[in-house]
């Protein structure tokens, strides 16, 4: 088990324990092996000085031998006295090293017996000290040159020698003792401190692995914080943005047209997404081009103004078309990349609905920021919510235009006439300029209907409808006021200019023709009644009726004229 868990403290406290437990064991056995190794030394000093002791007797008995020699050779008087003095020494000398061996019985039983034969050698020679004494030195040096007073000289030799070898065997055993001692306490004060360390450099490096991990857990904790802070933040964001695409999708419901819509989303995506810019697109009816219907931020890639849906991965394929990190690099065609930029992440998000492209959102933003995801799924749902608002746009613009126009000819429906006559009178009036209104009826046309029949008649009245759209300037009104007859309100025009328009009108409804089941049909004439405001009132319906009379009037004339009311 390591000893940096937690689960590990026990066996780091045993650890500590035994390092304790060893290093005062080192202690004690180096004291109690420095106090053996002393005593050791002091056996091996009592050794050499027994050894010492026995030569001294040696020594002792061999001048006691020379002296008495001397005196025997010379006969003198004064070297009798230092054989005298010579004795004692010989005596104390084995006194002493009978002393110095009582330790050990072996050797003082030698002792003993060196001792006794140290006192027989002085017995001999005092015997012939004495002889040279009482018969003369010559008859001691006989008496010695015939080996009287030497036996036991060999015998004292034998004896010291034996006692120096046992000694000596006892000093080798005791050198070696002390020698085996002084290894082993080396031994175990080598081991003794060895495994402390060992086990102290254990526990240090798992209280090292135990820093090191609690700063990781600190650090992992620190992280988690922070990411915990960051998923708190982002949490509010998001519930922010949900909010907010609440309110969006709430508003868009509300626009009148798809410029609003537009510019609105611009806007909350702006608001939302501040750190991004791009474009929204509107795809044409013709689905050939799709423009820049409103732009929001600071664009970090340029895209086109106009483009082809071809240029463009996300309409191509109907899903976004992301770049950047984790998304590689393919960009639509739309865009001007600089080769190499790599610090911008974008997306194009198609606007479809029912499976019909209706336009594109584009956005870029730098890497930097963060939670791109993030932000693409919020541009999905706001893709998604303006999908769903401009198909709504478009099927109540179709409603509303159905609702104006006629169907047949395309021209603005009588109900359209009358909603707006009234409003254009009053501008007029407001800015003091006339208006003129012209009833436009085509000549005999049950004639033609009998002919060539009804489904003739409709694509004659079509046509009618197409060039009457061709000759009316945006301001103003043309529309098909029932069966064959066609109301044109030319706002700002005067009697002599509506006259004119009206003789234009006419000459191009007389030369309209028609195919029709491989036959050109037509022309028909047409007869053209004009009021003008404000000489011939100012209320819609009088204004109306005015030009209508006129028409009776140009038809009572003969038809294909026009007539001023
Ligand atoms: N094909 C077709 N015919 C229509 C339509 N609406 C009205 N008509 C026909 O237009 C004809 C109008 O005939 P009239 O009112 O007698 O007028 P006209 O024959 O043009 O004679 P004048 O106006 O006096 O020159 C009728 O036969 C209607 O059936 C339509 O939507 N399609």
């Amino acid at each position: 088990m390591p000893l940096a868990t937690p689960r590990s403290r026990p066996l780091r406290f045993a650890a500590f324990m035994v390092a304790a437990v060893l290093l005062v064991a080192v202690g004690v056995a180096t004291v109690w092996g420095i106090r053996g190794f002393a005593r050791g030394a002091e056996w091996v000093e009592h050794s050499y000085q027994v050894i010492a002791g026995i030569g001294g007797v040696e020594n002792a008995v061999r001048t006691v031998e020379s002296t008495a020699r001397g005196y025997r050779l010379t006969d003198r008087p004064e070297q009798q006295a230092e054989y005298l003095a010579a004795v004692p020494v010989a005596l104390t000398q084995a006194g002493a090293l009978e002393s110095l061996t009582r330790d050990n019985p072996a050797q003082l039983q030698r002792a003993q017996a060196l001792r006794a034969s140290v006192e027989a050698r002085l017995a001999e020679l005092d015997a012939l000290v004495e002889l040279q004494n009482t018969q003369g030195a010559e008859q001691a040096r006989l008496s010695s040159m015939a080996g009287i007073g030497q036996g036991e000289s060999t015998r004292l030799a034998s004896l010291a020698s034996t006692m120096r070898a046992a000694e000596r065997a006892l000093l080798d055993a005791r050198r070696s003792d002390t020698l085996l001692r002084a290894n082993l306490l080396i031994g175990f004060v080598v081991l003794g401190i060895v495994m402390p360390l060992a086990l102290l450099g254990l526990l240090l490096s798992g209280l090292l692995q135990e820093t090191r991990r609690s700063r990781s857990l600190e650090r992992e904790a620190r992280q988690a914080m922070r990411e915990l802070e960051a998923s708190v933040v982002l949490r509010d964001r998001l519930s922010e943005q949900r909010r907010s695409l609440g309110v969006y999708a709430g508003l868009l419901q509300s626009c009148q047209n798809l410029d609003e819509a537009m510019a609105m989303t611009a806007n909350v995506i702006a608001e939302l997404l501040p750190h991004t810019g791009g474009r929204c697109y509107t795809l044409r009816a013709s689905q050939n081009l799709a423009e820049t219907t409103a732009r929001f931020g600071a664009e970090q890639i340029p895209s086109e103004e106009l483009l082809q849906p071809d240029h463009c991965w996300a309409l191509r394929r109907g899903q976004p078309h992301r770049t950047g990190r984790g998304h590689g690099h393919v960009y639509c065609r739309h865009l001007s990349v600089e080769p190499g930029q790599s610090d911008t992440w974008t997306v194009c998000v198609p606007l479809m609905a029912q499976g019909t492209s209706l336009g594109l959102l584009h956005v870029a933003a730098p890497e930097a920021s963060e939670g791109h995801d993030g932000d693409v799924a919020l541009l999905e749902a706001v893709g998604e919510q303006l999908s769903l608002a401009m198909v709504n746009l478009q099927l109540r613009e179709t409603l509303r235009v159905q609702s104006l126009r006629d169907p047949l000819t395309g021209l603005f429906n009588r109900r359209y006439l009358e909603e707006n006559l009234n409003r254009e009178i009053q501008r007029c009036e407001r800015r003091g300029l006339p208006l003129s209104v012209l009833m436009v009826d085509v000549d005999h046309f049950k004639r033609f209907n009998d002919e060539h029949g009804h489904a003739a008649g409709d694509a004659l009245l079509a046509k009618i409808g197409q060039t009457l759209e061709q000759l009316t300037r945006d301001e103003d009104i043309a529309c098909r006021y029932g069966g064959e007859e066609f109301t044109v309100v030319l706002p700002e025009t005067d009697g002599d200019s509506a006259r004119r328009r009206a003789e234009e009108i006419r000459s191009a409804i007389g030369a309209t023709t028609v195919n029709h089941l491989r036959k050109t049909l037509g022309p028909n004439t047409a007869s053209i009644g004009i009021a003008t405001f404000p000489n011939a009132g100012d209320a819609p319906s009088r204004l109306l009726e005015v030009a209508d009379a006129a028409l009776y009037r140009a038809k009572a004339q003969g038809r294909d004229r026009v007539v001023s009311g």
